[in-house]
């Protein structure tokens, strides 16, 4: 192996071995392997801090996970993770380090870059961070008229959007009621802006534009119009006190007028879909204070610490991996399905979204060769439960394509809070013991299935006839042998949850390796970008471009209605 040109997972002889296991396990159904061996129930969990994870309900065996660990080690996943770490530039298309877990770095380990320790510079910018946080926050930092601020609305899109927001969501007990309300504005469609701000007032109001380039031209448009919102009100002295900048180009923070000391640095090697612990996490401190968002950074550095030095077999993200891996190689899976049985997580899937399939949903392989003989990243989707039961789960149990799943939920409820009025508060503990209720149901569900013969019984009892138990019972059949994990922890609290976050980070990150793809660079975005900019100066009245035909009707009619 030489540089980063690691093996194809094709041409490995795990692989090969893991082929033939799959033949042999694929007819075996999970209930005879729980019946054999009631144990796995117990073996095949993992625990980290107070997370469970529990992979009894997959389609694998001991030799499986052990072929996919041997697989994980053929692959270089060790190698590569090591690399990363020791800040070697892994994003080879773009020449960059890969280093988020320095942005967690909770140790005096130093991380360097091309010979230099980047942790001093982390920890100023931390500081920073914690500094104006606590100042908006406790009313010391006010708005241009001396109003205290009361809502941050974050512009900003893809990774400078989804990380915050989906934090802001799981963590709204820590901010509801709070000195802070966050908001967040990405869509280029003027509605989102516009929305939001119809409720809020100028005076009070502090906006983050987040942009690592700060060229996107969703993010410059809305803060234009954030600007000129603001401006109307209260006059062009206001935008230094209520616009703050997360980004990597000061030249271009510069340009748009807001001054070097509101502006919030970070580096090229963060990536844009993993950057919610660098300054763009800024909305989560501002919204659930820098105490709560440190400990975020603490729970990701956990699992860091646990992805770096657990051994193969036993280390969370790359287990989760490794069975990924094994469903889209061996069983034709397109698709993964993450469903948090917790309200709070309502935009982990989107958030996953983006991580996932902008790093591996890549046909090229590290060598610049067209993949060949397997598939790299599934279609990620989901939807939080008891939601998602009630619209696809007719697909997950009867449909002819096999969807692994994740379930997730914390055990404590984060409602009632304290000094909820009873009987409120019982009603409410109530029901999130129906959601637990429901969420163990559907995983067994999915496992256990119901044969004909169960259906068959129970129409008899019902008095059909054999006729109508002839036609009935086919459609109520459930095969089973679906299979998912079931990720539990205590409560959903800022470290919990930085910790569940690194791992769906770190689980990307293997897949990466094995699939042989550089999961940090996203040139697929950059096509769409480039022909939006031509189509919108032929909007604007510019010359007509050369198109295929569909496209050239779409552009005149927008053209007829566009003034
Ligand atoms: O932070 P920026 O530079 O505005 O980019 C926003 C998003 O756009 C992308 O480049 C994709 O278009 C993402 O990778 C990134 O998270």
């Amino acid at each position: 192996m030489r540089g980063l040109d690691m093996p194809r997972p094709t041409d490995t002889a795990a692989w090969n071995e893991l082929s033939k296991h799959a033949d042999a396990i694929r007819g075996v159904q999970l209930r005879e392997l729980f019946a054999k061996d009631p144990a796995r129930a117990q073996r095949l969990v993992l625990h980290h801090d107070d997370l469970r994870v529990d992979l009894s309900k997959h389609r694998a065996t001991d030799e499986t996970l052990r072929l996919l660990t041997t697989l994980a080690e053929q692959c270089g996943v060790p190698a590569m993770r090591d690399r990363m770490f020791a800040g070697e530039p892994i994003n080879d298309t773009e020449g960059r380090a890969v280093l988020h877990v320095a942005l967690r770095n909770r140790s005096a380990r130093p991380i360097v870059v091309d010979g230099e320790d980047v942790m001093p510079d982390v920890r100023e910018v931390l500081d920073r961070m914690r500094a104006f946080a606590d100042e908006v926050r406790s009313g010391a930092l006010r708005g241009a008229k001396g109003d205290r601020i009361t809502d941050v609305v974050n512009i900003g899109i893809g990774g400078s959007d989804l990380g915050p927001l989906m934090v802001c969501e799981a963590l709204s007990p820590y901010w509801i009621g709070g000195p802070i309300r966050p908001h967040f504005v990405s869509n280029v469609d003027p509605a989102h802006l516009a929305r939001t701000l119809h409720d809020l007032r100028p005076e009070t109001t502090l906006f983050v534009v987040a942009s690592k380039t700060f060229t996107t031209q969703e993010t410059i448009a809305n803060a234009k119009a954030a600007r000129a919102w603001l401006v109307s009100a209260l006059g062009e002295v206001a935008v230094r006190s209520h616009f703050v900048a997360v980004s990597t180009n000061h030249a271009k923070v510069g340009e748009f007028g807001i001054a070097r000391e509101r502006t919030f640095g970070f580096w090229d090697w963060v990536g844009g879909r993993y950057s919610l612990w660098s300054a763009i996490g800024m909305p989560i401190a501002l919204a659930i204070g820098f105490e709560h968002f440190e400990a975020l950074l603490a729970g990701a550095h956990g699992i860091d610490e646990h992805f770096r030095t657990a051994p193969l077999e036993r280390n969370v993200p790359v287990v989760l991996a490794m069975l990924g891996v094994w469903y889209a190689a061996f069983f034709d899976a397109e698709t993964f399905a993450v469903l948090p049985y917790s309200q709070a997580l309502h935009r982990m899937p989107a958030w996953l979204q983006q991580g996932d399939m902008e790093s591996n949903g890549k046909s090229v392989d590290r060598q610049s060769k067209r993949i060949e003989g397997y598939t790299t990243g599934p279609i990620v989707w989901g939807e939080p439960g008891t939601n998602g039961q009630h619209a696809f789960y007719q697909l997950l149990h009867q449909g002819t394509r096999l969807v692994p799943v994740d379930f997730l939920a914390p055990l404590e409820p984060e409602w009632p809070r304290p000094g909820t009025p009873e009987p409120l508060a019982s009603m409410l503990r109530d029901q999130h013991t129906l959601l637990l209720a429901n969420m163990i149901a559907q995983a067994e569900a999915l496992m256990v299935g119901k044969s004909l013969e169960a259906v068959t019984r129970e129409l008899e009892a019902q008095g059909l006839s054999k006729d109508a138990i002839d036609r009935l019972a086919p459609h109520k059949v459930f095969e089973g042998n679906r299979p998912s994990t079931t990720m539990t922890f205590r409560r959903l609290d800022p470290r919990t949850l930085g910790a569940l976050l690194a791992i769906y980070e770190h689980r990307i990150f293997v897949q990466g390796v094995i699939w042989n793809v550089n999961s940090f660079d996203q040139w697929g975005v950059e096509l769409g970008k480039q022909l939006a900019k031509t189509i919108e100066g032929e909007l604007r009245g510019g010359p007509s471009q050369p198109h295929d035909a569909s496209t050239a009707a779409l552009v005149a009619e927008a053209r007829s209605v566009i003034r």
